[in-house]
């Protein structure tokens, strides 16, 4: 299973971003500075963006789906209760899940960006997929909800996930890191190997390195625990 990104060049008039590489199963974080293209490719990928040129290409991905940014864009049902129905998931136990009891026939759209944002991953995350990608999963959360969607990204059952984020402290396990670098998109490797190459690494990994420490993985926790395991 695999979603590939065959020589893609994707423009907004001047600007352009390059975009070649295959993303097999694994979870994916793609990480770049702002304006960098995430949304771009995340929506190429999806296929809700033309290229300019190029072609994207998927390979035993039948069901797959795009999270964007603002949660806002996904909801389609007037009441919460409605919302979460429209993802045929049952009402008590996804308003449990979110944080939400009780708050089932209040408007969908009058829930805080945080709140509608959690719902949204929650039954997008509650929902089989073969591929889904996420663009700023974090945005609008607090640590404890970040954390939360972490814990959902790795005890989820689809076997694809392409995270698009600039999220600096709170990221789940990962497999591969990818990164948006001079208007090209660059494969920095599987993980723990690919840890030292990736630029936009966030600042406990530097350091922990910087240190001496091997992360197993791009958590506070493994930079952390590789500490640790220097001064045992
Ligand atoms: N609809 C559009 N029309 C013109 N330019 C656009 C459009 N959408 C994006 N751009 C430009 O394309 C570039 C990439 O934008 P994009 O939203 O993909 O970046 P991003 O990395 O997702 O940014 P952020 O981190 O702020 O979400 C930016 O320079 C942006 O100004």
């Amino acid at each position: 299973m695999h979603l590939n990104a065959d020589g893609l060049t994707l423009s907004h008039g001047e600007w352009a971003l390059c975009a070649d590489g295959v993303f097999g199963e694994g979870v994916h974080l793609v990480t770049g500075a702002v304006g960098s293209g995430k949304t771009t490719l995340a929506s190429a990928l999806a296929g809700i963006f033309e290229p300019t040129s190029g072609q994207i290409s998927r390979e035993g991905v039948l069901r797959f789906t795009l999270s964007m940014q603002f949660p806002e864009y996904h909801v389609t049902g007037f009441l919460v209760k409605d919302e979460i129905r429209s993802w045929h998931l049952p009402v008590g136990k996804t308003l449990k899940k979110s944080g939400l009891e009780g708050r089932e026939n209040e408007k969908t759209l009058t829930l805080s960006r945080g709140q509608l944002k959690r719902l949204h991953l929650t039954c997008l995350l509650g929902n089989s997929w073969d591929a889904v990608i996420l663009d700023e999963p974090f945005a609008g959360l607090d640590c404890r909800e970040k954390k939360r969607i972490c814990t959902a990204i790795e005890e989820g059952n689809h076997p694809l996930i392409i995270i698009f984020t600039h999220e600096q402290a709170v990221l789940p396990v990962a497999d591969f890191i990818w990164e948006i670098e001079g208007n090209a998109l660059v494969c920095r490797g599987s993980v723990p190997d690919a840890i030292p190459a990736w630029k936009g690494a966030p600042r406990y990994l530097t350091r922990a390195m910087e240190e001496g420490a091997h992360p197993e993985n791009i958590r506070l926790q493994d930079a952390t625990e590789a500490l640790c395991r220097m001064h045992d």
